[in-house]
């Protein structure tokens, strides 16, 4: 059983939000759909729950066409921002109102309500007036509501974005187990890479409407499939590089190359003998080493516990630089490329001038539900 989205399309008269997601959702996976504000997450999560209709494509559960369902045939749960709870009602109240509309009979509904309540942590509070709970409380009140009638797919549109940064954190990881001991099939919309690295099975990075990839945390952070994926998963600057004898050769110092799937007899991240590639240097990219190139110091800030100097690259590109921690800023560090914390990417402007063509499927590498 899965999800199956081919060649989904939204428009709104004659704007286009969704331009052809194809995507597979197995039963039991939490596919996060992450990208930056306006990219078009909303409207396919609502084009799938039947909210929008859709301009093209299909939606199908388990290889029915759902499409021409409404929303309340379809067997989809939501969750959105605010839980929008029904103030009038007890927590018990919410949590049981999908399973009283469906005549489920009150014993059965009362233990249902409870086991609910125990996963998402709030046993006992079944005659708690809403409005009593914490912003936190409220949501997970939502999500047990959300999971009561056992959903075939769990849809969550931002459902974590209204609470403050550490509850934000701490909920994502209980969500994540809540999601997993359920065994919901689900979409999660988020803007916020740590959260959807946190809750998902696998991430689909959307912009300007299309899915640019889909993959695992480790993978999708480890191997973005081009400079537009790395940039918005936060990697920066980009140093080019010249791949010679096995590693990418940067102004900082080398980075080894490693295995990555090979698409129409190339790389898919371009890096062939003699090939231009781009090194995106990730948060933990550029540390201090003695031995290394000697850069000028702009600016320091303290962060997590550590030390960041705002340097100036050989190249003249601007970097951040973890220095444990130091009373003052220096005028000038030595500084060398940690290449774990850096990616190889394809450089784009160096192909397309060099007439080379992108192999097919280089931006949609993924386990399953790949996009075209
Ligand atoms: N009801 C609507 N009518 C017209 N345009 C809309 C409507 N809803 C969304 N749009 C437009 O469609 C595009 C995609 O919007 P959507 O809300 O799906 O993006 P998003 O990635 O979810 O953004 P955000 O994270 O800000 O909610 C945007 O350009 C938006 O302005």
């Amino acid at each position: 059983m899965s999800l199956e989205l081919t060649g989904v399309e939204v428009r709104y008269g004659a704007a286009t939000a969704v331009a052809g997601v194809s995507l597979t959702v197995p039963a039991g996976e939490v596919l996060a759909l992450l990208g930056p504000s306006g990219c078009g997450k909303s409207s396919l999560l609502r084009a799938v729950a039947g909210l929008e209709p859709l301009a093209g494509g299909r939606v199908l559960w388990d290889g029915e066409d759902v499409g021409a369902q409404p929303v309340h045939r379809r067997g989809f749960g939501l969750m959105f921002q605010d839980g929008q709870l029904f103030p009038h009602r007890d927590v018990a109240g919410n949590v049981g109102y999908g399973l009283a509309v469906a005549g489920v009979p009150r014993g059965e509904r009362a233990a249902r309500v409870a086991a609910l309540l125990d996963l998402v942590g709030l046993a006992g509070y079944g005659d708690r007036n809403v409005a009593s709970l914490s912003g936190g409380e409220q949501q997970r009140v939502a999500l047990a509501r959300a999971l009561a009638p056992r959903p075939r797919v769990l849809l969550l549109d931002e459902p974590l974005s209204s609470l403050d940064r550490s509850l934000r954190e701490h909920l994502a990881g209980e969500l994540r187990d809540i999601l997993a001991a359920a065994g919901t099939t689900a979409l999660y919309v988020t803007h916020d890479h740590d959260e959807a690295f946190t809750v998902a099975t696998r991430v689909a990075v959307m912009d300007a409407g299309r899915v640019l990839q889909v993959d695992a945390p480790p993978r999708l952070w480890s191997r973005p499939v081009s400079e537009r994926v790395a940039r918005f998963l936060g990697f920066g600057p980009f140093l080019p590089a010249e791949v010679t004898g096995g590693v990418a050769r940067t102004v900082l110092g080398d980075v080894p190359l490693g295995d990555v799937p090979i698409t129409g007899g190339a790389r898919t991240d371009g890096a062939s003998e003699g090939a231009r590639v781009l090194v995106g240097l990730g948060p933990r990219a550029v540390v201090l080493d003695d031995g290394g190139h000697d850069v000028e110091v702009t600016g320091m800030r303290f962060r997590r516990g550590s030390t960041e100097l705002a340097v100036v690259l050989p190249d003249g590109q601007r970097a951040t630089a973890l220095a444990g921690t130091l009373a003052r800023a220096p005028g000038r560090v030595r500084v060398r490329l940690d290449p774990a914390g850096a990616v190889v990417v394809p450089d784009g402007a160096a192909r397309r001038r060099q007439g080379d063509r992108v192999p097919a499927g280089t931006h949609h590498r993924g386990t399953g539900g790949s996009p075209r």
